[in-house]
């Protein structure tokens, strides 16, 4: 018992160090590179061309989110960064490595619950850890560091099923940073919220990603969500789906509540509008 104390006591507080040494293996660069990337869905009765022709470059740490009518391949170019879907055409690569399927070094989180029931909140971070063998003691610094981060620290030995949606998805999130991912992949996460818990979570990500450095490449149908939270917006067209237009969010670098009311805020909302409508 005195033992099991004294090892809590470790586990609870992780030196600065410790977290120094794990933090060290999270700033890679993470620059995705999309050259000439086709897609096409081909079966011996059909073939339909999903994708056509995209060009994209994501800066290290930069966030990008794609927008986009419903069908024009947002999912779709996600998995192929994500190695989940192949590519018919072009390439896609992470700091100059070929994509050819998934890797720990790309997380991604969906607008799904994908937690692991029968697994704690602590459980269900420190898995991708416990896959790669890292040692109990260096998982809990790693759950530690992020249940701090997500501001879920009192709830690491509930199981989801005790959690409302909006913690589940910041346990997703946590889940995928703990595999110190250069990249996250996020499609429609808090599309299932409501709108104040979207709205908290929008800030909690800008947050996490200032802090954990990451490079972003997050899909929304919300054009308020995608102003709020990008650098960068790729608007995408259907049939075939293409990038149609790419702009540059010139809004304060912090974030604040306030940002939604500036004029530059309102004039993109419009301008996002009017193009998503055709
Ligand atoms: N496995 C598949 N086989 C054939 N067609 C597919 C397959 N997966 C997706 N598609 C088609 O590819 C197109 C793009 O689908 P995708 O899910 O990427 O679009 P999306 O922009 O993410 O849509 P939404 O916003 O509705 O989620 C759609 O027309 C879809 O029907």
């Amino acid at each position: 018992m005195e033992t099991a104390k004294k090892q809590e006591a470790v586990y609870t507080e992780p030196s600065d160090s410790a977290i120094g040494a794990f933090r060290a293996g999270t700033t890679n660069s993470g620059e995705i590179v999309i050259s000439g990337l086709g897609k096409v869905y081909a079966s011996k009765k059909s073939r339909f061309e999903a994708l056509a022709d995209i060009d994209l470059r994501i800066g290290s740490n930069e966030f990008v989110t794609i927008v986009g009518p419903s069908g024009c391949g947002k999912s779709t170019l996600l998995r192929i960064v994500a190695g989940l879907d192949e590519l018919t055409d072009g390439s896609v690569t992470l700091d100059g490595d070929e994509v050819v399927g998934p890797g720990a070094e790309r997380g991604m989180v969906f607008q799904g619950y994908t937690l692991f029931p029968w697994l704690t909140v602590r459980e269900n971070i420190e898995y991708g850890p416990k896959l790669k063998g890292i040692s109990t003691l260096e998982r809990r610094t790693i759950s530690n560091h992020f249940l701090k981060v997500i501001k879920l620290e009192k709830f690491a030995s509930a199981y989801p099923k005790q959690l409302s949606g909006g913690m589940k998805q910041r346990v997703a999130i946590a889940r995928a940073l703990a595999n110190r991912p250069k990249v996250l992949l996020m499609d429609e996460p808090f599309g299932a919220l409501d709108a104040q818990t979207k709205l908290e979570m929008q800030e909690m990500l800008l947050e996490v990603w200032e802090k954990e450095k990451t490079t972003v490449l997050f899909i929304t149908h919300d054009i308020e969500e995608a102003i709020f939270l990008s650098q960068r917006i790729v608007v995408m067209g259907a049939n075939p789906g293409r990038i149609l237009k790419t702009f540059h969010v010139k809004l304060p670098a912090q974030r604040t509540p306030e940002v939604r009311e500036m004029p530059a805020f309102l004039a993109l909302r419009r301008e996002l509008g009017q193009l998503l409508k055709h």
